[in-house]
């Protein structure tokens, strides 16, 4: 007697075997009119046995067919990774600003039989024309998924998100990250712009000079934030985190945002306010430009905001004439960027579109900072770059010179304690000055111990200085007292 498994595992087997000799059909005769007639042959039979269900994905959606369907890419890349593996054709090409050479299955490799929680699933490449009310557009192309009737559960609940996050993670990790600029082009056009290009900054968590902990700390704080998707939106709020960097100049500030994109595989939009010259308005366009998945900077944020606000108090050139770009800006209508736009921004401006963002303001003068702008809950993690500590140090020779250990390291220990030396003039000192090979970590350690030595002596002059100022001014006052006194 049959039994109902016994009825599905049969039905399975043939379709299987018809999805293979489907694909036997697709490597061995030319694409073309036979192709067409068996791939529509094929799908009437599914369609006819009643027992299969078929969701396509296109590539291009909307009414004119002129947008990529982001679900296409992510199902094209997921199937692409089974495909390459097993794929007797393959495409080979070398993307543009990139040396590796990258390869690819061609169309008909595309036919894939994927299993997923003990469930069988079929995939085809198909003509979406074949599929759904045809279109002006010939050749347009969807990924058709087909699978018993019984597994529609599945798919809905959970194949298909596994199918997009996993193409997703996969064109993440092959994806060069991108440095966006908003242009500060000085013609008459206010319209802003992002331009890009591809990075390759080499800095990661592992070569920035920071004490472990600390680091440490960083890295689970984004790996939280990146998975609180469903913790955002259950607490109706946007999906986005605040940083505030702050330290002296040359304490890994910009560093640490490149090693920030690199972990999380963000890209950079480096915002620079002084040249939104639309204002606010402006300031808002550039922002839902951005994309998923991105930080947002602004750097030196205490310039920045100055700068927009004292725009309109600038000085006058000669006999208080207007200088030329005063007058330019005038004519353009340029506006400022306020410090209540930017708030508005960063509370409200991302509720309304996706999320996954960081934004990372920097600054030399936190204390200039006003509180309104780095309260917690718009900037949610302060974090201080100090000057360079003896593990930071240990850090940068790695990275420099490749060297673990070394005699001077005792003496450099002991210096660094007492001196406050920024990671940047370590790293100055620690790279050699000529490029012509050998072993140069010795000078090069020993330069690092004269500039610790020299930073410790000017330390310790300035200090003398100080006090000796403290002291007169000490005596003036005392001296001041006893001539009011004897008036
Ligand atoms: N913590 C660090 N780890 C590794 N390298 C560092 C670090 N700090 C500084 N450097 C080195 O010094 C250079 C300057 O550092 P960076 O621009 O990141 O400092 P910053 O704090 O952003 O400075 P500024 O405030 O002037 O913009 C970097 O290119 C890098 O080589």
């Amino acid at each position: 007697m049959w039994r109902m498994g016994d009825h599905w595992a049969a039905i399975g087997t043939s379709l299987g075997s018809l999805m293979f000799l489907y694909t036997m059909i697709e490597r061995f005769f030319p694409y073309g009119f036979l192709h067409k007639y068996i791939e529509q042959y094929v799908q009437r039979i599914l369609r006819f046995t009643n027992l299969y269900v078929q969701i396509s994905i296109e590539e291009y959606s909307g009414e004119l067919i002129d947008q990529k369907n982001q679900s296409y890419t992510y199902t094209e890349a997921y199937l692409s990774a089974i495909a390459i593996q097993r794929a007797m054709q393959l495409k080979a090409y070398t993307p543009k600003n990139s040396k590796k050479l990258v390869l690819n299955v061609v169309d008909y490799e595309m036919t894939i039989t994927d299993q997923f929680q003990g469930a069988t699933f079929w995939w085809m490449l198909t003509n979406a024309n074949e599929i759904g009310k045809p279109r002006k557009i010939d050749n347009l192309r969807a990924l058709t998924l087909t699978f018993s009737k019984w597994h529609r559960q599945l798919v809905m609940d959970m194949y298909l998100d596994h199918v997009m996050e996993k193409g997703k993670e996969l064109l993440e990790r092959n994806q060069q990250r991108k440095l966006y600029t908003n242009n500060s082009r000085d013609d008459w056009y206010k319209q802003e712009m992002w331009s890009h290009v591809v990075f390759n900054h080499p800095a990661t968590f592992d070569t920035l000079a920071m004490d472990k902990a600390k680091k440490e700390d960083i890295m689970e704080d984004l790996i939280a934030f990146s998975k609180a998707k469903e913790y955002y939106a259950k607490i109706g709020k946007a999906w986005k985190r605040g940083y505030l960097l702050y330290g002296p100049p040359g304490t890994g500030k910009s560093t640490m945002i490149v090693a920030i994109s690199k972990f999380m595989n963000y890209d950079i939009y480096d915002l620079e306010l002084k040249s939104v010259r639309g204002g606010n308005s402006e300031l808002r366009k550039l922002l839902l430009d951005t994309s998923d998945r991105s930080i947002i900077v602004i750097e030196d944020i205490d310039c920045n905001l100055a700068l927009t606000d004292k725009r309109k108090t600038k000085k006058k050139g000669k006999k208080g004439e207007k200088t030329y770009q005063q007058r330019l800006a005038e004519i353009r209508g340029d506006r400022d960027v306020t410090l209540s736009g930017l708030l508005n921004f960063i509370d409200g401006l991302w509720s309304s579109t996706g999320g996954e963002r960081l934004i990372i303001f920097t600054t030399n003068h936190v204390e200039k900072l006003d509180s309104a702008l780095i309260r917690r809950g718009r900037m949610d993690k302060h974090i201080e770059l100090g000057y360079c500590s003896f593990e930071g140090f240990k850090i940068l020779a790695k990275n420099y010179l490749n060297v673990d250990a070394h005699p001077l390291f005792e003496t450099i220990r002991c210096l660094i304690s007492e001196t406050k030396i920024t990671p940047a003039d370590v790293a100055e000192n620690l790279m050699p000055k000529t490029v012509n090979g050998g072993d140069y970590s010795e000078v090069c350690l020993e330069n690092l111990v004269s500039a610790l030595e020299k930073a410790k002596e000017d330390a310790r002059l300035k200090a003398e200085k100080q006090s000796e100022e403290e002291e007169s001014d000490e005596e003036d006052e005392e001296g001041g007292s006893i001539d009011s006194a004897s008036f």
